[in-house]
C-alpha cells in the first residue's frame, strides 16, 4: 500500500525520470513511484540571457530534458513511455545562476560567495505525457513548474570550505553542495522544502499529480485541501485506506502513516521505522520496497515479455487481426489452429504490452501492430522478430558458454551466419533481416547529412540495396552501386521495389577485400565495420582511403555508435551478439579509427532510429 495514492495514479504506467541524479532516484523511489531512469542527454547550455528570471531557466532545462528523452525513447526504442520526468536544480545569489561547479577553484568561488548569505535553491519540473499518434508521431502535453527554497550557509572558515572542496562532494552539485550529507553542516537554516534543495520537490510534484489524476466530478468532493497533498477521502474511486479516511484530516494523515518519519503499516497497527533502527542490537531490515525492485522484476520478465511477442508473431496473430479488423479469443484460436483457452491469455498479455486493444471480449490490432508486427507492412519487423526468435534467442540462451568459452553467436551451432557460407536459404533469409531492419533506418541515414553535392556513390556491403533506395529517392541527381559478395548479389532482385530506376541503381559482385573497388565520389558503409576484425577493417579503409579524392570524396557510415560513457544498454547489448573479432565503439572511436585513416570533418549524428551516422571527407 502507497503512502501516498496519488504516486499510486502512476501505478502500470511506463514512467521516466531523466535524470542521473541518484538523490532524484531515492526521492522518488522512497514513496513507491516505480519508473526507469534514462539519464537525459540535453545539455544544460541553454542561453541564460534569455530567461527573465532563474526559475524560467531551470523550467526550461527540466522541460528540454524530459523531451529529450521522451522523443528518443520514442524513436529508438520503439517503446514510448507514459511519462516523462525532467528535472533541473540551480542555486541563485543575487541573480547570479550557480550550477555545479567545474574544478575545485570554481567550487571555492561558488562556495565562499555564499558564505554567510542567503541564496535560493530553484528546482524545476517538467512532467511529460507522451503518446504515439496514429501516424506514429509522438503527441506530448506538458505540466511544469518550480519550487524555490531558501537557504542560510554560515560563515565559513577557509579550513571548512577546503576541507569540503577536498572531500570531493561538491562536483557533480548545483551550487557545489549537497544538503542531504556533509554539506548539511555549511547550512543554517532552511526556508521551505528541503527536498527541493536535494534535488527533487517531492510535494509540489505530488500536488501537481494531484491536479492532474484527480479531476473529479463536484459531487464527489468532500473536502480538498488546496494547500497540500489533497486528502485521500476527497475523492471517489480511492483504494481501501484512502476510503478509510473519512474522518477528520489529522486522522486521516495518522492513517495514511506519515507521522513523524514512522511509516505506519496499516491493519497490524504497529509503527515500523522508515530507516533501519537498533533494536536489542540487531539492525531491523527496513520493509522491502517492491518499487525498488522493480528494475529487476522488469529485468526478470524482459524475456517473458519477447518470447510472447515472438509467438504471437509466429502464429500470425497480427495477420489475422490484420485481415479480420477484430477478431474474438475462440476465432483467433480456430485461424491459428490453438487452444482457445492458451490464445485467450496470449491476447490478454499482448494486450498487456500494449500490441493488442480489448473491448468486450473482442481483440483488435493496436496502430503499432499495424504498422509494425503485421508481416506485410511496408515497415514490418516480422522479419527481424522471426529471426530473433529462431536465432538470438538461442544465442541469448547459451550466454553464458559463449562468454565462457569465448563464441560469438556465429560460431554456435545454433547460429547460421549472414556471411554467404551457409547456403541460398539463409543468405537470403538474412537479407530479409537487414532489409526490413534497414529500410526502418535508411531516411534518418541519408537524410542525417547534406549529400546532394555527390553524384555518385559505392554502397560496400550494400545488401539489399535498402540503403541505396532511399539515397536514389532523396538525391535526384546521385547514382548508387551496390558491391556485395555475389552470393549476395544474386538474391537483390527480390528487394527491388517495382518502379526503381535501374539506370541510377546497380548492383555489382564483388569482395571488397580482395578486389578493386568501384570508383565513386562518395563511399557507404552501413553495418560493415563493427563486424570486421581489426586487421581486416585497417586494410578496408585503407583501400577506401586510397579510392577517395582528397578534399572531395566522402564517406558514411551507419551504424550504432555507443555513447562515450559506454552506459546506455542497447549498444551494449548488441555488443553481446557480433563475432568475437567485432566492436562497438563510441563516436569518439570511430573519430580516432577514421583520422587514422586520412579522414578529416569528421561529424557524428546519432539519429534516435536504429542505427546512428557519422560524416567523414578525405583529407
Ligand atoms: C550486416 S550486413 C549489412 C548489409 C547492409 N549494408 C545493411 O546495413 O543492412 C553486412 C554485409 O556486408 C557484406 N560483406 C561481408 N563481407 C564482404 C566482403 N568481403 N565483400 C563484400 N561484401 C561483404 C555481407 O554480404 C552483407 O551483405
Amino acid at each position: 500500500m502507497l503512502l501516498n495514492p496519488v504516486i499510486s495514479k502512476l501505478a502500470g504506467k511506463r514512467v521516466v525520470l531523466a535524470s542521473a541524479s541518484p538523490r532524484r532516484q531515492d526521492i522518488l523511489s522512497n514513496v513507491g513511484l516505480r519508473f526507469e531512469v534514462v539519464p537525459s542527454w540535453f545539455k544544460e547550455t541553454l542561453d541564460k540571457s534569455m530567461f527573465s528570471a532563474p526559475y524560467e531557466y531551470a523550467v526550461e532545462t527540466a522541460k528540454q530534458k524530459a523531451l529529450e528523452v521522451a522523443r528518443r525513447m520514442h524513436v529508438k526504442h520503439l517503446k514510448t513511455p507514459d511519462i516523462v520526468i525532467g528535472a533541473d536544480t540551480i542555486v541563485t545569489l543575487e541573480d547570479a545562476i550557480l550550477e555545479k561547479p567545474f574544478d575545485k577553484q570554481d567550487a571555492y568561488n561558488m562556495l565562499s560567495r555564499l558564505s554567510g548569505k542567503e541564496h535560493s535553491v530553484f528546482t524545476g519540473v517538467a512532467i511529460v505525457h507522451c503518446t504515439s499518434q496514429e501516424d506514429n508521431q509522438l503527441e506530448t502535453d506538458i505540466i511544469d513548474f518550480y519550487e524555490e527554497t531558501k537557504v542560510k550557509f554560515a560563515e565559513l572558515s577557509e579550513d571548512l570550505l577546503w576541507e569540503y572542496i577536498d572531500s570531493g562532494e561538491p562536483m557533480d552539485k548545483a551550487g557545489g553542495y549537497g544538503i542531504q550529507a556533509l554539506g548539511g553542516m555549511l547550512v543554517e537554516s532552511v526556508h521551505g522544502d528541503f527536498l527541493n534543495v536535494v534535488g527533487f520537490p517531492l510535494n509540489h510534484f505530488c500536488k501537481k499529480l494531484a491536479e492532474m489524476y484527480y479531476r473529479p466530478a463536484k459531487h464527489t468532493i468532500h473536502r480538498v485541501k488546496h494547500d497540500s497533498i489533497p486528502y485521500v477521502e476527497s475523492f471517489e474511486n480511492l483504494s481501501d485506506v484512502e476510503k478509510d479516511c473519512s474522518t477528520s484530516s489529522k486522522t486521516c494523515e495518522a492513517k495514511k502513516g506519515v507521522h513523524d518519519g514512522v511509516c505506519k503499516t496499516r491493519g497490524s497497527g504497529s509503527s515500523v521505522p522508515c530507516t533501519p533502527r537498533l533494536q536489542n542490537g540487531l539492525e531491523e531490515t527496513p520493509p522491502h520496497c517492491s518499487q525498488k525492485l522493480a528494475k529487476i522484476f522488469d529485468l526478470l520478465d524482459g524475456f517473458k515479455a519477447s518470447k510472447t511477442l515472438f509467438a504471437a508473431s509466429k502464429l500470425k496473430v497480427f495477420d489475422k487481426l490484420k485481415d479480420k479488423g477484430a477478431l474474438k479469443a475462440m476465432e483467433i484460436a480456430d485461424k491459428i489452429n490453438a487452444s482457445v483457452h492458451r490464445t485467450e491469455r496470449l491476447l490478454d498479455a499482448c494486450v498487456a504490452l500494449g500490441l493488442l486493444e480489448k473491448t468486450h471480449q473482442v481483440y483488435r490490432n493496436t496502430e503499432l501492430a499495424n504498422m509494425y508486427l503485421v508481416s506485410d507492412a511496408p515497415f514490418s519487423f516480422h522479419e527481424y522478430i522471426n529471426y530473433s526468435n529462431d536465432h538470438l534467442w538461442s544465442h541469448f540462451t547459451h550466454l553464458d558458454s559463449t562468454i565462457v568459452e569465448g563464441r560469438g553467436p556465429h560460431e554456435t551451432p545454433h547460429k547460421k551466419t549472414c556471411d554467404g557460407t551457409h547456403g541460398p536459404e539463409v543468405e537470403e533469409r538474412c537479407m530479409r533481416v537487414n532489409h526490413c531492419t534497414l529500410k526502418i533506418t535508411a531516411r534518418d541515414i541519408v537524410t542525417a547529412f547534406d549529400l546532394s553535392k555527390y553524384s555518385s556513390a559505392c554502397d560496400l556491403g550494400g545488401g539489399t540495396g535498402a540503403l541505396a533506395h532511399e539515397l536514389v529517392g532523396t538525391y535526384p541527381e546521385i547514382k548508387v552501386n551496390v558491391f556485395d559478395l555475389p552470393e549476395i548479389i544474386k538474391h537483390s532482385s527480390l528487394f527491388q521495389p517495382e518502379n526503381l530506376d535501374f539506370r541510377r541503381l546497380t548492383f555489382t559482385s564483388g569482395n571488397f577485400i580482395e578486389d578493386a573497388l568501384p570508383a565513386a565520389d562518395l563511399y557507404i558503409l552501413s553495418r560493415v565495420i563493427h563486424d570486421l576484425p581489426d586487421e581486416k577493417l585497417n586494410h578496408l579503409l585503407r583501400k577506401v582511403s586510397d579510392a577517395c579524392h582528397p578534399g572531395k570524396s566522402g564517406l558514411l557510415i551507419a551504424e550504432i555508435i555507443l555513447d562515450e560513457d559506454k552506459k546506455e544498454p542497447r549498444g551494449l547489448l548488441q555488443a553481446l551478439t557480433i563475432n568475437e573479432e567485432g566492436k562497438q565503439r563510441s563516436g569518439t572511436e570511430y573519430k580516432k579509427l577514421l583520422e587514422n585513416h586520412g579522414f578529416n570533418r569528421i561529424q557524428i549524428k546519432t539519429t534516435g532510429n536504429l542505427l546512428d551516422a557519422i560524416f567523414a571527407v578525405r583529407r
